[in-house]
């Protein structure tokens, strides 16, 4: 008789996937030609033929087109709007997330009141429930703590420099790195304004657990920008 197959490994969670290594950012803003769902999905293949761990990326529609078509974690946000909480707002845009594929659902862990009155617990619950982890883009060390507490699988440093009262750098805030780290038990992310390989070595230096790279990878019209302005007319 042949024996049975051994039961199937288990799979890592996407926490556990992403441990030392980089994710990219797979975004356009509104306007960009780049701002086009199949062009997307090639940039988060490009990033996945080059080696990423996983990639992050807007937008429902194309968070199920990038799963379609990438065999990496998918984390998902939804932005809505541009001012006050933006990222992945409310529950419903959580849920369309996770319904689309996302293994992890990034939203705005940030002080500030959300426009649908939920909170960010809340969102949290949800999101478990429905089977996918939560990434909390945070500005400050008191948004990563809380968002830890309330059940973040992961705290990313998104947010700083884009809120009120976090000023804008033009590094990335490896200090916020290193305090969330040194503070939480969740695996800290090291996102924004991270523009070369040499920051995100440091940055895993300085206690991250991965690193998310977007304009440095996948933005030409704001890297082609930075080149014109240099050259005197
Ligand atoms: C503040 C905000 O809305 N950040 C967004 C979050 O998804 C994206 O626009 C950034 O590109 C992303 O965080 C990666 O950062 P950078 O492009 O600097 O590598």
């Amino acid at each position: 008789m042949t024996p049975p197959p051994p039961p199937p490994l288990p799979q890592p969670r996407p926490a556990d996937a992403l441990g030392g290594r980089l994710i990219v950012s797979c975004q356009a803003p509104p306007g960009d030609p780049m701002r086009h769902t199949g062009t997307l999905v090639r940039m988060a293949m490009a990033a996945e033929a080059g080696g990423a761990a996983a990639v992050r990326v807007n937008d429902p529609e194309v968070v199920a087109a990038t799963v379609a078509a990438v065999g990496l974690p998918v984390i998902g946000l939804w932005k809505d709007g541009d001012t006050g909480v933006y990222i992945t707002p409310g529950v419903r845009h959580a849920l369309a997330l996770v319904e689309a594929g996302a293994a992890v659902v990034a939203a705005d862990a940030t002080a500030r009141p959300r426009p649908d009155g939920s909170t960010f617990a809340e969102l949290v619950a949800a999101v478990h429930a429905a089977g996918a982890q939560v990434m909390a883009d945070v500005s400050t060390l008191a948004e990563g703590r809380e968002a830890a507490a309330r059940g973040a699988d992961l705290v990313s440093t998104t947010l700083s420099g884009y809120v009120p009262g976090s000023p804008r750098q033009t590094a990335p805030d490896l200090a916020l790195v290193a305090e969330l780290a040194a503070a939480i038990d969740v695996p800290v992310v090291a996102e924004g304004r991270i523009a070369t390989p040499a920051q995100a070595a440091e940055a895993l230096a300085a206690g991250a657990a991965s690193v998310v790279v977007g304009t440095a990878i996948t933005a030409p019209t704001a890297l082609t920008r930075l080149f014109a302005e240099a050259l005197p007319r």
